[in-house]
């Protein structure tokens, strides 16, 4: 059994008696542990999957099951993080993750909530920032309040919609890198399980193990491709390789036609 079963999902929505299909027919897979980027151009319908997966839209057709079972609303087992941090303002990053640890954990008492929130606010580099408020922290250090939030809760999955969207590119390299290292773990615990939008090519391959290529209008799966580097990646090394840039390139051509051999560039946007 998959992890997330995504079953001939269709969303419409009705707009003053316009009738538009965000998306139509999506069906696919991820399986426990698995990392699964969602591209495809703005507007197919990446953002509403998302929110279906989170439980706070509902398809006009098709189901999600998680571990088998039906979606109904939210739930302490998806951990979601989003490209504007969604923090909340009044609280200090410490109690901004003691209170997601409350939330998905309810049985931890308030000194352990706040063990776990110190820990991970350790692991992604904040252990001098815990007392800040989110407006006292720059958009990299707010992002990555969000990713210990989300880890720290740890939910088995973890849905996570352009989060570095809004970075610069050196912290981008920097939270991507720790991303992965989280999500690798240390080899005891049971690897999360991603659902990772994104625009951006590279990140997308670097990440994932599959990457779920949609199309827009309505938004539906376009093809799904195995990234066929082994882990651990060293981006460093691997973008230098011919294979990658072939990888790269394929997955251009898929998504541009014949155009995306000319593209080329240190950056694609989808
Ligand atoms: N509440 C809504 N009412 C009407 N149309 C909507 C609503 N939400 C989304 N849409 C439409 O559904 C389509 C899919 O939107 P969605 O935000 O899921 O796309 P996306 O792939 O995430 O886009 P982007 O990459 O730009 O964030 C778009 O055409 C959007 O205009």
């Amino acid at each position: 059994m998959s992890k997330i079963e995504i079953n001939h999902l269709s969303v419409d929505y009705t707009e003053k008696n316009h009738h538009f299909t965000a998306l139509n027919d999506v069906t696919f897979s991820v399986e426990n542990g698995e990392f699964v980027s969602v591209i495809g151009s703005s507007g197919c319908g990446k953002s509403t999957l998302l929110s279906i997966l989170e439980g706070i839209k509902h398809p006009s057709e098709g189901s999600i099951l998680i571990d088998g079972e039906p979606i109904k609303g939210t739930g302490n087992d998806r951990g979601v993080v989003f490209q504007n941090y969604s923090l909340f303002p009044w609280m200090t990053a410490r109690k901004n993750v003691a209170f997601g640890v409350k939330q998905a954990r309810p049985k931890l008492s308030k000194a352990e909530r706040f063990r776990v929130a110190d820990e991970f606010l350790d692991r992604v580099g904040l252990d001098a920032f815990k007392g800040k408020y989110p407006s006292q922290l720059s958009g990299g250090m707010q992002q990555r309040v969000a990713i210990a939030r989300a880890l720290a809760m740890d939910t088995d999955i973890l849905l996570m919609d352009e989060p570095f969207g809004a970075i610069d590119a050196k912290n981008r390299t920097i939270l991507q890198e720790l991303l992965l290292k989280l999500w690798e773990g240390d080899g005891k615990t049971a690897k999360k399980t991603v659902l990772f939008v994104t625009h951006d090519i590279d990140e997308a391959i670097l990440l994932s193990d599959r990457i779920v290529m949609m199309s827009a209008s309505p938004g539906r799966v376009y093809k799904e491709i195995i990234v066929p580097f082994s882990r651990p990646r060293n981006r460093a090394e691997l973008v230098q390789t011919p294979e990658y840039s072939a990888f790269r390139n394929r997955l251009l051509s898929l998504f541009y036609g014949d155009i995306g051999d000319k593209i080329g560039g240190d950056e694609v946007v989808l």
